[in-house]
């Protein structure tokens, strides 16, 4: 599976060099971090109606799809930044031993 984001990554950062005109990664880019957000917040809403549509319908092919486009304007949002999708990964993976009512408990102490 991070076969699939390790390749997405390369070609965002090489879109981050891109025009504008050829790609929409790089439109993106160009418009800046506000526009990025704004599209990361437009698929956040997308993916929750259509996970909402898919509890009653039995169909989550509307919630995969919108769930790819949250992922991947999530990841352009990463690369504007300068973080590649495994900074990611590698969060999850260090959680893998964490349980995370364990974790909210060690934050409220500290
Ligand atoms: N995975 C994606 C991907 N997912 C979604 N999208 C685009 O994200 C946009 C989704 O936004 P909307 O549905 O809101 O479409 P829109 O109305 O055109 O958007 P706005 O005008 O509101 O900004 C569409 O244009 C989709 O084509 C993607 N565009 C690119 N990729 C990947 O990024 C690579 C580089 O793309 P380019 O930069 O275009 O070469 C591609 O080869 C793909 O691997």
């Amino acid at each position: 599976m991070s076969e699939v984001l390790t390749q997405l990554g390369k070609i965002l950062e090489e879109r981050k060099s891109a025009a504008s005109d050829t790609s929409y990664v790089a439109s993106l880019h160009a418009k800046g971090l506000n526009k990025i957000l704004e599209k990361v917040g437009e698929e956040a809403v997308e993916t929750i109606i259509a996970a909402k549509d898919a509890k009653l319908s039995g169909d989550t092919s509307d919630l995969i799809y919108e769930t790819a486009d949250l992922w991947f304007h999530s990841l352009v949002m990463l690369s504007h930044l300068g973080e590649p999708p495994q900074a990611v990964l590698n969060e999850l993976a260090r959680r893998f031993d964490m349980s995370g009512l364990v974790e909210k408990e060690s934050r409220n102490k500290s």
